[in-house]
């Protein structure tokens, strides 16, 4: 006797549920598709990817032609759901590599907050931390470097700190605009007591210091001329200070890295938009103006 057709679930077709459960441990094995099948039998409601497959109106249940979900004339034809619908079931795999990368994430940021208090297990290199903070802060970069553009006596030097200048600013903005819309929550092991925050910075994703390491080191390498084991510290100082930002408590390590790529990337934002006199000449004779007045 010919044994029945199978459809893609491993049920024999002409069946129309009843023998076989979908999700049932050995439907499941037999069709090796255990992920339509924990969609499908789940209870209306306690899952949105399963509702969505549930709902009346999704393609699967209007084609009917994947054989568990309809019970007409279709479900005797063994077809493959069509490629649109196995793209919808995409998301909920994603969603579930997401969700484990979010728990490693937490998992280990919590592990690497070794300095979050001072009785944490390095809370005594915590001061350290905090200097290596300062040291990827803001304030002082900006500072630093409007006072260095000011007092520069070459105006390839006041070019470049003008970009530094540049860069930094448009960091910190875009920093601001990602944490608002991104709105993360710092670790719950974190001890607010950074120095100089603004609103933004109750968020955590992405850190402003490792976007700023990233940002800065990058420019330091290209536009100064150091010796190597200078050009090493630089890429070290970045590095230190990305892993102290989880040490710290401050951040989760999603955040520092998404810090590094993104000070990365805008690097070369402002190398493309570089700022010089032929291309902003109102900027530099502004400044001639008032860095050498005629009158
Ligand atoms: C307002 C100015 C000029 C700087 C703020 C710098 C700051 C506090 C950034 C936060 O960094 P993390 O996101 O790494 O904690």
């Amino acid at each position: 006797m010919p044994s029945p057709r199978r459809t893609i679930e491993g049920r024999p077709l002409g069946s129309s549920g009843g023998s076989s459960v979908p999700g049932s441990p050995a439907h499941g094995a037999s069709g090796g598709r255990f992920e339509f099948q924990s969609l499908l039998s789940c209870r209306p409601g306690t899952d949105s990817a399963c509702a969505r497959l549930r709902a009346s109106d999704s393609p699967v249940h209007r084609r009917g032609s994947f054989p568990l979900a309809s019970s007409g004339p279709a479900q005797a034809a063994p077809t493959l759901p069509p490629e649109e619908d196995r793209m919808n079931l995409n998301p909920s795999f994603l969603g579930i590599a997401l969700r484990s990368l979010l728990a490693i994430d937490l998992w280990l940021s919590k592990k690497l907050g070794v300095c979050a208090g001072e009785s944490s297990a390095w809370g005594s290199v915590r001061p350290l931390m905090k200097l290596l903070e300062i040291s990827g802060h803001g304030i002082p970069w900006l500072l630093g470097t409007l006072y260095c553009m000011l007092r520069s006596d070459s105006w390839a030097g006041r070019e470049v700190l003008m970009n530094l200048l540049f860069a930094l600013l448009l960091d910190l903005l875009l920093v601001a605009v990602i944490k608002g819309l991104v709105r993360r929550r710092r670790p719950a092991h974190n001890q607010m007591d950074m120095f100089f925050t603004v609103s933004v910075d109750k968020y955590s994703f992405p850190s402003g210091h490792a976007t700023r390491a990233a940002l800065v080191s990058r420019f330091i390498l290209k536009h100064l001329v150091l010796a190597i084991p200078l050009r090493v510290l630089v890429v070290l100082w970045a590095f230190v200070l990305g892993l102290s930002r989880v040490m710290l408590g401050r951040h989760n390590v999603t955040d520092v890295a998404f810090g590094f790529f993104l000070g990365y990337m805008l690097y070369s934002i402002v190398d493309y938009c570089w700022l010089s006199p032929h291309n902003v000449p109102v900027l530099f004779v502004l400044w001639n103006h008032q860095v050498t007045p005629s009158h």
